[in-house]
Parts: structure tokens; C-alpha cells; sequence
């Protein structure tokens, strides 16, 4: 390929994530180039983006450059990304993962269990929600929205006590200084693809896709594809109170471990697991079934 155009939304991880693909494919020998764009995501982020809902709503803009050719690639929090994208559209590869786990960030408090009776704790994520209530039912769990910077300025500003981010983004922007606790996976189940890079790529670009496959991460994308077909098997968006988390057992087997809360906390948060050997896609998204059907009997819905 002579140049790689990656378009990418201008939040500071956006363009972190954008760049370190770019790098990729440089050592690669490619040139690669970065089209900087606006997002219906980002212009809404500050407001009630969990109501207006859903995933896609930071792919779209991308999407559309792919499709008008004016970019080649886009480069995606893989947790963003819809379960099945639109006709036309392909997942070329997903790189290797980023520490997949949720941390607490507080000025003042070195733990979730330090904080005190009541503290008030900035989330926007279901997940975190219904997570966060079943070890601390008496926090006041508020909403929380922004790019990484603006959260972390409003805890700073005092509006919160602590808050719950991803680890990854604030890794991959060099303030894991701020991490109090990364939070064990088995206490803070993470979201499907949390932590991982997907690239996506118009479908018939076929020589740009096996390209693209020389950056992937075999087993990360394998674990990933088991996540993302939980979140699928339970029609699932990003905007459902839905954990989804697979690893590799020292035996080679993919375990993974899933829970479902009730938004409205009158059920009991559902936790299940599931091992299974994924040496390919199609072991690794009925794996994925395997949790949600488990999910499902035990009351999710
Ligand atoms: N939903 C927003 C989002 N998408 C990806 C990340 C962080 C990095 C990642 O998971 O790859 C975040 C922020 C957060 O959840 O705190």
C-alpha cells in the first residue's frame, strides 16, 4: 500500500490509540497518515449519551470517511465497537490487549473499601452500576461523562469521591499514577473487549485486510471474539449492565466468566462461567453462547 489513511476522533486516547497503530504499520515499512475527526459521540459526550444510547455513536463519523474513501482504517476501542457492524464494514484484526480492568481513582481514598458510608462515586456504565452496588449498596453512584481528562478534572474538582474508569485508557495515557486500585476481574467483571484495539476496514478491501492481519494478536482477538459474542447472544450494546471476561487457563482452555445486573437492583447480580477449548472463531463465539445461555437461565434478561 503506498499511503494508510487511519481516521480517528480527537480525544487525546482516540489520537494515543491512532498513533500507535500508525507506529505499527511503520515498523512494517508503510506510511501511514492521520485524518482527525469529530464524532456524534464526542459532541454529545458531556450530555446524556447513555440515554440517547448505544454503540456506534463514535464509529459512525469513522465509518462514513471509510466509505467515501478519504481513510483506509479505523482505529477503535474495541468495547465501542458493535457487536455486528454494518453491511459493509469488516473487523480486519484486534491488536493485543491493554490491562482489561476497571481501577478506582481518588484523591483521598486508597480503596473502595476505604471510602466511606455513602461516598459518591462518578460512573456512567451500567455495568459498573449494577457491579459497584452489589460490593457497596450504600454508595451514591452518580453519573460521570467526558473524555478521560474531563473526569478526572471533575473528580479533582471535588464533585465525587472516587471515580470508575478503565485501567487501559488511563494507562495509555501515562497517568496509571492515578490508579488507586485495579480492581481483580473476579470483583469488577470487565466489559466485553475492554482493554483491546480493534481495527476496522471497509469488507472488500481484501488486500488491506491481509495486511492488517500481521498486527494482530491471535489470542487476545480469540478471547475477545468469546466477550463480544455474550454481548451479542444477549442482543447486547454498551449500554446494557453486562460483564463479559475470557481468559486462557494455563491447560490451554478459554474460561470465561460473565454477570448480569438488574438496573434497577431488585434482582441479585447473576454470575456465570464457562471453559471450553477456542482454538478457532467459531469455539470461541460458542463459548461466548455457552455464558450468555448460562446467563439467561440463571434470570438474565
Ligand atoms: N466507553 C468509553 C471507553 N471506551 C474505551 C475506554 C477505555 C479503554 C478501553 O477499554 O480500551 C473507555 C473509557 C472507560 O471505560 O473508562
Amino acid at each position: 500500500m503506498s499511503n494508510i489513511v487511519i481516521a480517528t476522533r480527537e480525544s487525546r486516547l482516540a489520537l494515543w490509540q491512532a498513533e500507535h497503530v500508525r507506529a505499527l504499520l511503520q515498523e512494517k515499512g508503510h506510511t501511514v497518515s492521520l485524518l482527525g475527526l469529530t464524532t456524534t459521540g464526542d459532541q454529545i459526550l458531556d450530555r446524556t449519551l447513555s440515554k440517547v444510547g448505544g454503540k456506534g455513536l463514535f464509529v459512525k463519523e469513522l465509518e462514513l470517511a471509510l466509505e467515501e474513501g478519504r481513510a483506509d482504517i479505523a482505529v477503535h476501542s474495541l468495547k465501542d465497537v458493535p457487536m455486528d457492524l454494518p453491511e459493509g464494514f469488516a473487523l480486519a484484526c484486534v491488536l493485543e490487549r491493554e490491562d482489561p480492568r476497571d481501577a478506582l481513582v481518588s484523591p483521598r481514598y486508597e480503596s473502595l473499601d476505604a471510602l466511606p458510608q455513602g461516598a459518591v462515586v462518578g460512573t456512567s456504565s451500567l455495568r459498573r452500576v449494577v457491579l459497584l452496588r452489589a460490593l457497596r449498596p450504600d454508595l451514591r453512584i452518580e453519573p460521570l461523562r467526558g473524555n478521560l481528562d474531563t473526569r478526572l478534572r471533575k473528580l479533582d474538582e471535588g464533585q465525587y469521591d472516587a471515580i470508575v474508569l478503565a485501567a487501559a485508557g488511563l494507562k495509555r495515557l501515562g497517568l496509571e499514577s492515578r490508579i488507586r486500585v485495579a480492581f481483580d476481574p473476579d470483583t469488577m467483571l470487565p466489559a466485553a473487549g475492554q482493554g483491546a484495539l480493534g481495527i476496522e476496514v471497509r469488507a472488500d478491501r481484501t488486500e488491506l485486510i491481509e495486511l492488517l492481519r500481521s498486527l494482530a494478536h491471535q489470542g487476545d482477538w480469540l478471547s475477545t471474539a468469546a466477550e463480544r459474542a455474550v454481548s451479542r447472544a444477549m442482543g447486547g450494546s454498551c449500554s446494557m449492565p453486562l460483564a463479559a471476561h475470557a481468559r486462557w487457563q494455563a491447560d490451554g482452555a478459554l474460561r470465561i466468566d460473565a454477570a448480569w445486573g438488574d438496573p434497577e437492583g431488585n434482582a441479585p447480580l447473576v454470575k456465570v462461567h464457562a471453559l471450553a477449548q477456542a482454538g478457532d472463531f467459531a469455539q470461541a463465539d460458542a463459548l461466548g453462547e455457552r455464558a450468555a445461555a448460562l446467563l439467561r437461565d440463571a434470570g438474565a434478561h
